[in-house]
């Protein structure tokens, strides 16, 4: 087969349909159900975001109380998954405990193997419940800090940070922690949510698929790209009494210098928008809120040096992962826990897709043009 007819990476090619998001990078738009994700990120809740994904309608009152008090109520860690977390190493990746957890909370499910639609709901929901306390005990452990008990008055997103923190945090910390949350729901065909599309197209469960998720989106081409950024800043190096203009100075030769070795630089590209990422303007206004709160004009001045110099050099745009990472720094998240904050909101889209592609399933196996050695004997 010539090289030319080899789609590598699945680059442009169009697999099935979804009636989940619609990715448009030519308007640089992006719709959760038809509705904008910069509205939705405006005006709703993370709660209502995943009832809309899940349902494909927002809920009235009543859905959203309803819907409100079961999420509620399956916040509490699980104790064989706390069990599970105590017994690993405190070296161990967040995102290897978050993968871990989920594969327990699924092989301890009474509905374990029940893909009905009815199943996977009540499945997709109690995860989706679940999984901030294991973030937030996560970090806490690795602090040498106990489990925080979850609030019911709180709603998910101030409850994330109440037990990761212990510290109830100020609305203008919850409402970037929320859009941050929507923004990440969903993406489409991204890679983990592919991944997720695969396993569930064999037939098998939804907690298989989330975990196989989980571990596509580690990755720093991924959602591991928010750790990445992170990472890159300290490297530059955080000076707390340096001037936003001193910082981006210094970012701008870190950048220059990182691309003359060929660097690739996370948090910057994207395989489906190609002139900026539709999601950006919202979560950078969040993290300007965050560096404002926070008095911290010196990551400001990393995060634009860094911008500009990409931009001048090759006109390569940041993706979320770009403004989020020092939103969670700024936040008092540890970095590694950054990739998993994002399979907590993922969750969502996960789900959403696991249970479309159950309703209409095929069989995903795609071919592949063999080049190894011709056939022999032995
Ligand atoms: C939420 C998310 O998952 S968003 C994505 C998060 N991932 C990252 O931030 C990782 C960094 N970015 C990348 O690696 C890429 O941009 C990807 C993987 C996201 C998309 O890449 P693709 O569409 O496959 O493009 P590809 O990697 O082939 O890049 C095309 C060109 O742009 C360059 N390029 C793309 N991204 C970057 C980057 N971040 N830094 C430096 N150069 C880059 C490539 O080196 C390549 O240059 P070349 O043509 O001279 O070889
Ligand atoms: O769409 C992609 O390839 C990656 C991405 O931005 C996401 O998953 O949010």
């Amino acid at each position: 087969m010539p090289e030319s007819e080899i789609r590598k990476g699945l680059a442009g090619v169009v697999v099935d349909y979804t009636a989940v998001s619609k990715v448009n990078p030519d308007t640089n738009s992006l719709l959760y159900r038809g509705y904008p994700v910069q509205e939705l990120a405006a005006k709703c809740s993370f709660e209502e975001v995943a009832y809309l994904l899940w349902n494909g309608e927002l809920p009235n009152e009543s859905q959203l109380a309803e819907f409100t008090a079961r999420e509620r109520a399956g916040r509490a860690l699980n104790p064989v998954v706390k069990f599970a977390i105590d017994a690993l190493p405190l070296t161990t990746h967040p995102m290897d405990v978050c993968r871990t957890a989920t594969s327990i909370i699924g092989a301890c499910h009474p509905l374990a193997e029940d893909s009905s639609v009815e199943g996977n709901m009540a499945k997709a929901m109690e995860l989706f419940a679940a999984m901030p306390a294991v973030v937030a005990y996560d970090q806490r452990r690795r602090r040498g800090q106990d489990v925080v008990e979850p609030r019911e008055d709180l709603d998910y997103s101030a409850n994330f940070l109440w037990m990761t923190f212990g510290e109830e945090q100020v609305p203008e910390v919850v409402e970037a922690f929320n859009v941050s949350m929507i923004l990440y729901a969903e993406h489409s065909f991204n890679a983990s949510t592919f991944t997720a599309r695969v396993v569930t197209s064999t037939l098998s469960d939804l907690h298989s698929a989330v975990t196989a998720a989980i571990g596509a989106l580690k990755g720093p081409l991924h959602g591991g790209a928010n750790e990445a950024v992170m990472h890159t800043f300290d490297e530059i190096g955080i000076r707390s009494e340096e001037s936003l203009e001193e910082a981006a100075s210094r970012a701008k030769t870190w950048m220059e210098d990182a691309l003359s070795q060929k660097k690739k630089v996370m948090g910057f590209g994207h395989r489906v928008y190609k002139h900026g990422d539709s999601r950006v303007p919202t979560m950078k206004a969040a993290l300007d809120k965050m560096i404002a709160h926070y008095g911290r004009p010196e990551l400001l001045g990393l995060y634009n040096g860094l911008e500009q110099a990409m931009d001048e050099a090759k006109a390569i745009k940041p993706n979320l992962d770009y403004p989020t990472g020092p939103t969670y720094h700024l936040m008092g998240f540890d970095t590694p826990t950054f990739t998993p904050i994002f399979v907590a909101s993922r969750i969502t889209g996960w789900t959403a897709h696991i249970m479309e592609q159950a309703a209409a399933n095929s069989l995903i196996r795609p071919l592949s043009a063999y080049n190894g050695a011709e056939q022999r004997s032995l």
